[in-house]
Parts: structure tokens; sequence; C-alpha cells
């Protein structure tokens, strides 16, 4: 659906060029939902902006449906512009204008008739719920419901792409969560494909496919969430997913403070069919061990659950080996917290 090869963009700014994409290559497929993770500066939002011309490549092809799209310009641009919807992180919605006038207005724009106008915008509102609000003005509605007059009034001229631009930023958890429901529902609903940029792993836990890292202007891994958070390639993704332990419990808890024969501790990351199963039951009856839990967690991603765990085993010395041993020969990543 997006393919973008070599692309690069370099800024011309006072204090000299600044490059903020270098040689970034994705391959987004039709009707999926695509994040893009990086921390502040990594170059998302240029990349984002480069997806619709709102930014001018430097070099590199960008092709959507098989067209390339830098050299477009003039009418041909303002079609593609049409087929791509946007939401931004502070909405951007017309403060004088009514929520209806907000979602209408692209219609307006394209010159779809007065009455056709009328009807797509109660459907929209009623797709996004929030039908009662026709008549009320941005600053009657919370964060999200602002987000929502955004997202209809981006699917106003039916786009085949959504780009969310940090769309659930400026939200606190509970709106995120029913703002990414609501992309979810019509990514399902519409079979519309969604670029997100955000440098927040919950966003991308909750609803992507697929995602790609992005540091320093370059993208540093793609693949499907499941593997990017059990198995990051980089200290970056490893950062960005959460993968730093001593973030979530406190260092003392789980590093020792000598040598100890007879305890060893582990985190477990598990997935897939191993989720399911009772190992660690399992593994305290046969081996008569003792495991104690130092930290679980739970992710139910759009197409996996990983857990991930902390363990402390102690008993006698050969039988904590074997259930290491045990463990390291199930379908898990066991890692060993210094010995
Ligand atoms: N108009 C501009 N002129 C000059 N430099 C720019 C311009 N816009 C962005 N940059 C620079 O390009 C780099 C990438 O910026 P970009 O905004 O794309 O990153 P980001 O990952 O979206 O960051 P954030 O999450 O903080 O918004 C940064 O070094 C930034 O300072």
């Amino acid at each position: 659906m997006i393919k973008i090869s070599g692309l690069k963009k370099v800024y011309q700014s006072d204090i000299g060029d600044v490059t903020a994409l270098e040689d970034v290559n994705l391959d987004i497929r039709r009707g999926e939902v695509f994040g893009i993770i990086g921390s502040s500066g990594a170059g998302k939002s240029t990349l984002i902006r480069c997806i619709n011309l709102l930014e001018k490549p430097s070099a590199g092809k960008i092709e959507i449906a098989g067209q390339d799209i830098t050299e477009l310009s003039g009418k041909e641009l303002i079609l593609l512009r049409r087929s791509l919807g946007m939401i931004f992180q502070h909405f951007n919605l017309l403060m004088q204008q009514t929520v209806a006038d907000n979602v209408a207005f692209p219609l307006e724009i394209a010159r779809v008739p007065r009455t056709e106008i009328a009807t797509r915008v109660q459907e929209l509102l009623k797709l996004v719920g929030l039908s009662e609000k026709a008549g009320a003005y941005p600053a009657q509605l919370s964060g999200g419901q602002k987000q929502r007059v955004a997202i209809a009034r981006a699917l106003a001229n039916n786009p085949k792409v959504l780009l969310c631009d940090e769309a659930t930023s400026a939200l606190d958890a509970l709106t995120t969560k029913s703002i990414l429901a609501l992309l979810k529902d019509i990514n399902e609903k519409l079979g519309l494909t969604i670029v997100l940029i955000t440098h927040q792993i919950e966003v991308v836990k909750e609803i992507c496919d697929r995602v790609a890292v992005i540091e320093k202007n370059r993208i540093v891994e793609t693949g499907r969430v499941v593997d990017i958070l059990t198995k990051p390639k980089t200290a970056c993704t490893k950062n960005l997913v959460g993968g730093d332990l001593f973030e979530k419990i406190p260092k003392e808890r789980i590093l020792f403070d000598g040598p100890q024969d007879d305890k060893r501790r582990l985190k477990v990351t598990f997935t897939g069919e191993a989720a399911m199963k009772p190992l660690i039951s399992y593994m305290i009856l046969e081996f008569r061990i003792y495991a104690n839990i130092l930290f679980a967690d739970i992710n139910y991603l759009k197409e996996a659950v990983v857990g991930e765990l902390v363990l402390e085993l102690t008993g006698a010395r050969d039988a904590v080996d074997d259930a290491v041993r045990y463990l390291k020969g199930q379908n898990l990543i066991v890692e060993e917290l210094e010995r």
C-alpha cells in the first residue's frame, strides 16, 4: 500500500542543514495498523509529514498504491491529500465553527453537493459517537471528543489511509484507550490502512499489527509487535518497549549482594501457547523448589499474548539448576538476572 525507499529529508535552517531522515525504507500493507515509534527528535513527524507531502522529501521514493507521489503537484497533489486523512496531537479544529461544520469543511473544499454533505456529516458523527454534539463548538468538548471530531473530519472524503501524528499524546490514559478502540473499529469496519507515529509503547501494544522503530533519523528495526516486544534487537528498542526491568522493580529487589548457590533469579518472557500452560506450577512440583514471583505482567496484543515474569527460585542447588534447565527447554525466553 505504502512503499518507502531510500527516503531522505534534510531541513535547511539558519544553523545549517539538519538531516531529519536518512535512508528510510518501509513497506506498509493495505489494511494494517502500522506504528512508527521513536523518542523525541528521532524523525517521526517528518516521516509522517513526508507521506502526505506536507514535507517534500530531499531524496527517495514514496509509492502509494503503486504511484510514486514525490513528483506530484497541482491537481494530482490535491487528489492525493484527499485520499490520505490525517489527525494530530492537538486536534487542529476550527474553533469558531461547530462540530458539524468542522466535519463538513473538507467536503465543501471537495465541492460535494450540500445535501450530500449533510447526510455524510451525520453518518460520520454517528461513526465516532458524537451525533448529539453536531451543534457544539470545539471549546465545549473534552480532548477525547475533539479528537473524535478530528477523526470524523479526516474520514470525510473516504481516504484510503489515515495518518495519525501522536494522536493520543495529549489525552489521559482512559481517553487514549477509547480513541484507540475507535481507530481499531474504523480499521476493521472500513478496512482503512492506519499509520500512526507515537512515543508511547502502550499505543503500539493496543492496536498495531506491525511497528517500525526509528532512532536518530533511521529505521533501526521493523516487525510484528509481538517480536519487537519479546526479541528487541537494539538497545533503543529495548528502552522503548520497557525492557529495562529496573524501571519496574527496585534494583535491590532483583540483584544479589554476593554469590548465592541455592538461589537464581530469572526473567521469563512467554508468548503463544506457552502462555496457556501451567509451566511454573509443573516446575515447582516436579523439582520441589520454591518460586517467588517478584514481578508479573501480561500484555494482550492484537494477535498475541505476551507475559513477563521475574522469578526467584530457591531450594537444593541441583534442583534449582534442573528447574532452570527445564524452563530453558520450554518455548520461553529465559534470561538470568546476574548470579
Ligand atoms: N522545520 C524544521 N527545520 C529544521 N529542523 C527541523 C525542522 N523540523 C524538524 N527538524 C529537526 O529534524 C529532526 C527530526 O524532527 P521530528 O520533529 O521529525 O522528530 P520527532 O521524532 O517527531 O520528535 P518529537 O517527538 O519531539 O516531535 C530534529 O532534529 C528536529 O530538530
